[in-house]
This record gives C-alpha cells, sequence and structure tokens, in this order.
C-alpha cells in the first residue's frame, strides 16, 4: 500500500517552541514576536505592487471553450488564477465556510483538545512552516488528513457528524476538480494521457491522487503592516485549491510586478501550481510564491485543498517538454521524498532537485 501523506508528515514532526496559540482577540498591541522585519524575512520588504497596479491574476470561466489554453497561458506567467463555473454547488463553499468559521470560533481551550501532536499532522496549531521563522505568524489553521471523525468529536460533540459530512463531499468535489485543472493545463502544451502514465484521465479513477485540507484563520490584527498572516511560501503540491472568504489577504509574487493582492470574487476558487506540478512540466508552469496579509477591521478564513499524487509515484519532467537537446531540468522524485526535502530546505528545495546545466 502507498505511504499515506500522514506518514510522510509524521516523519517529519514541527518542533516548535510556542505549541499554544495566544488567544488573539485578547490582544490589543502587537507584541514583539508577532512583530515582522525585513530581517525576519527578506521577501516582507520586497516591493509591494503599486497602489496604481491593475494587473492581477486571471479569471478563467471554465465552461468557456478556450479554458485550457487560458488555464495553460496563467499556469506558465503567473502560477495562478481564479475560477468561475467550476461545478462546485455554492451552497458547498458556503457549509465549508460556516465549518472553518465555527471551528475558529470556539474557545482556545476547546480548539486545543484537537491540537496537532508533535509528531502529528491533523488537528489544530500553528502554520506548518513556522518553524522555519524567528517571527509567529498571525493566523491559526487546521490540517485535516484523512477522516475529521476523531477530531470533530472532540470539537463538536453534538455536530461532528454534519460536519465530516461537509469534509467528505468538498474533498470529493476538489479531487475531481483538480484532476480536471491538471489535464487541462497539460493538454495545453500538448501532453496526454500516454505521456503521464501514472495519472488517469478518467474522473472515476483517482486513486492514484492524495490530499489535505488546511483551513486557515486570520484574526483581525492591530497592527496589520508589521504583521505576517502566512510568511511567502510556495506550495509542495500538484495543484492547490483555495476558497477564500470575502475578505483580501492572499497575494501572489512576480518578479516584474512585486506582491499583487488577489481580489475575492464571490463564489469562484483560486488555484495555485505547486512545486510537483512545475517540475512535471520542465519548469515551464510557475510555482507561484505566496502569502496572506492580515487587516485590521475584517477576519479572513481560506481553505486550501492540496492535492498531489500517492507518496511512492515518481514525479519528472514530461519528456515531451524536454528539449532533445537538453537534460530535463529535474530529477526525478517522489512527494514523500520532496516533502522531505522541503521540511529541511524549505524555499530552496527545488533548486536541491535541480539539474544544474552547463551555461
Ligand atoms: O490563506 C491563504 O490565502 C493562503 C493559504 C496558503 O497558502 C496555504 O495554506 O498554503
Ligand atoms: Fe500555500
Amino acid at each position: 500500500m502507498p505511504a499515506m501523506l500522514t506518514d510522510v508528515f509524521r516523519g517529519h514532526p514541527i518542533h516548535l517552541p510556542h505549541s499554544h496559540q495566544p488567544d488573539f482577540t485578547s490582544l490589543r498591541e502587537l507584541p514583539d514576536s508577532y512583530s515582522w522585519t525585513p530581517k525576519d524575512d527578506i521577501l516582507f520588504a520586497a516591493a509591494p505592487s503599486p497602489p496604481t497596479a491593475v494587473e492581477t491574476i486571471p479569471l478563467i470561466d471554465l465552461d468557456h471553450p478556450d479554458a485550457a489554453n487560458q488555464i495553460g497561458h496563467a499556469c506558465r506567467t503567473w502560477g495562478a488564477f481564479q475560477i468561475a463555473n467550476h461545478g462546485v454547488p455554492l451552497s458547498l463553499l458556503q457549509d465549508v465556510e460556516f465549518l472553518t468559521g465555527s471551528l475558529f470560533g470556539l474557545p482556545v481551550q476547546r480548539k486545543l483538545k484537537a491540537a496537532r501532536s508533535d509528531t502529528g499532522v491533523s488537528g489544530y496549531g500553528v502554520a506548518r512552516i513556522a518553524s522555519f521563522f524567528n517571527k509567529q505568524m498571525w493566523s491559526e489553521g487546521f490540517t485535516i488528513t484523512g477522516s475529521p471523525l476523531n477530531d470533530f468529536r472532540k470539537l463538536w460533540p453534538q455536530h461532528h457528524l454534519n460536519y465530516c459530512d461537509i469534509v467528505e463531499e468538498y474533498e470529493e468535489r476538489m479531487k475531481k476538480l483538480a484532476s480536471k485543472l491538471m489535464w487541462l493545463a497539460l493538454n495545453s502544451l500538448g501532453v496526454s494521457e500516454e505521456d503521464v502514465e501514472w495519472a488517469s484521465l478518467n474522473s472515476a479513477d483517482l486513486s492514484w491522487a492524495q490530499a489535505a485540507l488546511q483551513l486557515n484563520h486570520y484574526p483581525v490584527c492591530p497592527e496589520p503592516d508589521r504583521a505576517m498572516g502566512l510568511a511567502a511560501h510556495t506550495d509542495s503540491t500538484l495543484l492547490t485549491i483555495l476558497y477564500q472568504n470575502n475578505t483580501a489577504g492572499l497575494q501572489v509574487f512576480r518578479d516584474d510586478l512585486g506582491w499583487i493582492t488577489v481580489p475575492p470574487v464571490p463564489g469562484s476558487l483560486v488555484v495555485n501550481v505547486g512545486d510537483l506540478f512545475h517540475i512535471l512540466s520542465n519548469g515551464l508552469f510557475k510555482s507561484v510564491l505566496h502569502r496572506a496579509r492580515v487587516n485590521q477591521t475584517r477576519a479572513r478564513l481560506s481553505v486550501d485543498f492540496l492535492w498531489g499524487p500517492q507518496s511512492d509515484i515518481k514525479i519528472s519532467p514530461v519528456p515531451k517538454l524536454v528539449s532533445p537537446l537538453e537534460s530535463p531540468l529535474y530529477r526525478s522524485v517522489t512527494w514523500k521524498k520532496y516533502l522531505q526535502t522541503k521540511a529541511t530546505h524549505f524555499n530552496k528545495a527545488l533548486s536541491m532537485i535541480r539539474n544544474h546545466r552547463e551555461e
């Protein structure tokens, strides 16, 4: 049986000196441990986009006949896009948002009943990337891998079954959507099912993929300019599908434009290219650097569907996308191995598996 995502993470526990969440609502000033400077993250100070910048990631209508090409173009230029007409019912998005709000609205002591253990993956806690930074992030999270039943029972002794049903339905929908998006993007490069033997086009057979669901809460912050909701990172996934409530905060980085805010569009979903899709596309698709900022007036919620292949599948650049005169840009890697590299080298992980060509 292929190793599941849970095992991958379990082998790489996060050791954090601060495993306890503060009660954000009681803080009237930003504590020093939450106050970021460019020293804490060089990207913190990277050029903010000018207020006049109108450019942002495209919003693509999946019913549009040219959707595949638009997605391909967005993956190459931004590494991210929003989608409308994605087929996920609005009522389900609302249910997931309600669940997320209800979870983070619980008293801290209750949330800590489902705290992620030192070596665990699922449950309540700080962002996984927290261990790479000296400063703390203005957010709290809840990770779901496999069934949330045990954790949900601790959080909501009465209503956990309803909430489990919502998660299950959401994950089913997301799995199908993610596979559809991957194939649309690959088709735009002329890549078809014969070129990627481990991934089936058939939406009824998604057993080659696995996923985790990450719920995030960014509370109202007394000094948002000095705080960081979630520091800059790329996702280790093939694709990530993000639902955000109606509050801006997600930003994506473009070398030529700086940090660009992704405006919430009601009912739409944000899609990010992750590191594995970048590898698979031989570097053609950009694994987008992104982060979450916070604000002083509205709490922000996001639901992140992190999607990739089963842990033992070897991902390497599709041969068709590699020029016959050059070696592939990356060596082959399983998701399991890649997460191990990421757990040690964080944002430098991709360069660790890159084939360095003679210039
Ligand atoms: O909350 C967001 O907008 C971003 C979340 C994210 O990037 C993550 O969970 O990996
Ligand atoms: Fe992310």
